[in-house]
């Protein structure tokens, strides 16, 4: 059943609007083929093995004929059991070569196959690492794990196994039909009748459990959301007490998958039998009208004795064959679902490179959304002078982070532009640009390994000296000296050792020790004692000073010192100025302020 596991692997949640079909077969096969270049002389030696084993059972079954007709039944005549025994060890000879071929196939196509897996994962996260904020946001993570797990694999398992077994099946077939013709052209004809009547039932098959297979990969991609939806929320789900809904919602996808698995392995399942029973159908007939030809007109006794075997080989090609396209089918969908991402488009990071970045950043009548028709920012006009610092507040939603997601051209404007010493930000190489910006994020992102290598993130070439020193900056150096390895203590699950605060401290940490001229932070201090946020205040202070620094604030108090508050609201700035400006407004930032004032 190899063509239905296989069928299963191929699964790895949908695109949405991508079918579980291949589109374009003819395309991903050659594409596919072009994952094997740098294996070709494996691959070629593999087919040549293939053929090797094809032929030698051909030719053993063939010589069954004159064994029996000389050498059974001529025992005398033909020098007795010496000759015989001669005869065996040739056949036996032949067989042997044939295992010894089917071994070296074997070996080779692991490697041709693991290479093109190697090539295709290089490919994807490559690809994948090109690709712009927006793809992220369209697909979930458990998607896209897939398409390095299931979707890999089952293009592996293809290259492994199926692929070769089609074309040895495939040889065999053209092979043992001509075998058949040679050796006794009338009885051929009832397997010429069978033959047809053999593939279309295995074809009908094949056709119905490709369809069910469709949805069966649909529902295996949405269970597999399900699943790591709620892994990832545990806590949340935790919390809540959500486990009920958690495990009702998961039945809901279970059941689904389990109707759309029993009626896509029911085709894939009955495939085999029907195919074999109507070669045995086959096999009967030809062995009966055989002994008829040959007590009636002669057809010698080993001819008829290979004709038999030849005639229940023939079918098991077809059997083989027919199993095999559902791996195939859903091979080549997954090796489209790699090839899909491979093909999308990439961030444009060509461009001119600035130098000198003094960090002056203009923003003229901007407008953006995250999705068409759907205007997330309205005409934003701003300007930000080399080292001031420009604050955004507004009701959650008013478009605050957005405004700093164009900074950094996670997104692309619809209307408008945004410059950096006067240059147009799409004029400008994407890497130079970013290099240019440093992050301090609300949920700090650690990756594996010590605490000094996720510091360094900030830049890669910087010394453990440069490294320490913006720890210093950060007002990290304490916590970190103060853990069980100092900076060497490793980090792992993205920094769960760490308390939120110390995260945070890392994080800025990282943002000083990039020599970016402009800075954007999104001020997190809310969920940290007020000792640490006294701490990650001067740590972000001093991280500012002489930058130009865009503020996310959450706490007005902070932002007073800005050159610039901007109010948003849906998407619009609707107030700006300085603090003291805005008070004396008594508008938005006013009532604010003065709410914010009666809470503290
Ligand atoms: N990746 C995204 N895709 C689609 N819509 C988004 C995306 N990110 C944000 N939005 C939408 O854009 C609008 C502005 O979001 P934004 O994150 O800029 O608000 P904010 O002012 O920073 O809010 P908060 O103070 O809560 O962080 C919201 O309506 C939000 O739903």
């Amino acid at each position: 059943m190899g063509g239905v596991t296989g069928a299963m692997k191929g699964t790895g949640g949908s695109m949405g609007k991508k079918k579980e079909r291949p589109k374009n077969t003819k395309n991903t096969i050659i594409r596919l083929f072009s994952y094997m270049k740098e294996t070709k002389l494996q691959l070629a030696g593999a087919l040549c093995c293939v053929l090797a084993s094809t032929a030698s059972t051909l030719a053993a079954s063939y010589m069954l004929r004159p064994v029996i007709n000389n050498y059974i039944i001529g025992f005398n005549e033909n020098g007795g059991i010496k000759s015989l025994a001669m005869a065996l060890v040739v056949m036996a000879s032949v067989y042997l070569l044939g295992v010894l071929a089917t071994y070296f196939q074997a070996k080779l196509m692991l490697k041709v196959s693991q290479r093109a897996m190697f090539s295709l994962r290089r490919d994807l996260f490559v690809h994948m690492q090109k690709l712009p904020v927006s793809f992220f946001d369209m697909n979930s993570k458990g998607d896209l794990m897939s398409r390095y797990t299931n979707d890999v694999d089952v293009v592996g398992e293809m290259l492994n196994s199926t692929a070769v077994q089609l074309f040895s099946g495939i040889m065999t077939l053209v092979g043992t039909f001509a075998m058949m013709i040679y050796t006794n052209i009338w009885l051929s004809l009832i397997t010429f009748v069978m033959a047809p009547v053999i593939i279309y039932s295995g074809r009908f098959l094949v056709s119905r459990s490709r369809k069910y297979y469709a949805a069966q990969q649909k529902s295996l991609g949405a269970l597999n959301g399900c699943i790591e939806e709620t892994i990832s929320g545990q806590r949340v789900v935790k919390v809540f007490c959500h486990e009920k809904q958690a495990v009702e919602d998961f039945r809901k996808y279970n059941y689904d998958l389990k109707d759309k698995q029993i009626k896509a392995q029911f085709f894939g399942g009955i495939m085999g039998p029907v195919v074999g029973n109507l070669g045995q159908v086959n096999y009967s007939l030809t062995a009966m009208i055989g002994g008829i030809l040959c007590v009636l007109k002669g057809f010698d006794i080993g001819g008829l004795t290979i004709f038999v075997t030849y005639a229940r080989q023939f079918s098991r090609p077809i059997n083989e064959i027919t199993m095999q396209m559902n791996t195939i089918f859903s091979a080549l969908a997954g090796a489209e679902r790699v090839f899909d991402i491979c093909d999308m488009e990439v961030e444009d990071v060509t461009g001119d490179i600035p130098d000198n970045v003094k960090g002056e950043i203009v923003m003229d009548d901007v407008t953006f959304g995250y999705r068409k028709d759907t205007p997330v920012l309205k005409h934003i006009s701003l300007v930000a002078k080399k080292g001031q610092k420009i604050a955004f507040v507004g009701s959650t939603g008013a478009g605050k982070t957005t405004i700093t997601n164009l900074l950094t051209r996670f997104y692309e404007i619809w209307d408008g532009r945004i410059t950096l010493d006067g240059r147009d930000i799409r004029t400008l190489n994407m890497e130079e640009l970013r290099k240019n910006i440093a992050l301090v994020l609300q949920d700090t992102h650690l990756f594996t390994g010590t605490v000094m290598e996720n510091i360094r993130y900030g830049r890669l070439d910087a010394s453990d000296e440069e490294v320490i020193a913006a720890a210093k900056t950060a007002n990290a150096d304490y916590f970190i000296r103060h853990l069980s390895e100092g900076y060497d203590t490793v980090l792992e699950g993205d920094g769960s050792n760490l308390s939120q605060g110390q995260r945070q401290l890392l994080n800025i940490a990282r943002a000083a020790l990039s020599k970016a001229p402009v800075l954007i932070m999104d001020e997190a201090t809310s969920s940290v004692d007020t000792i640490t946020e006294r701490q990650i205040q001067d740590g972000m202070d001093r991280l500012m000073s002489d930058r130009t620094t865009f503020v996310i604030a959450h706490r007005l108090s902070t932002i007073r010192n800005a050159d610039a508050i901007m109010v948003l609201e849906n998407g619009e700035i609707i107030e700006w100025g300085t603090h003291e400006q805005l008070l004396a407004m008594k508008g938005r930032y006013y009532e604010l302020y003065t709410g914010k004032a009666e809470l503290d």
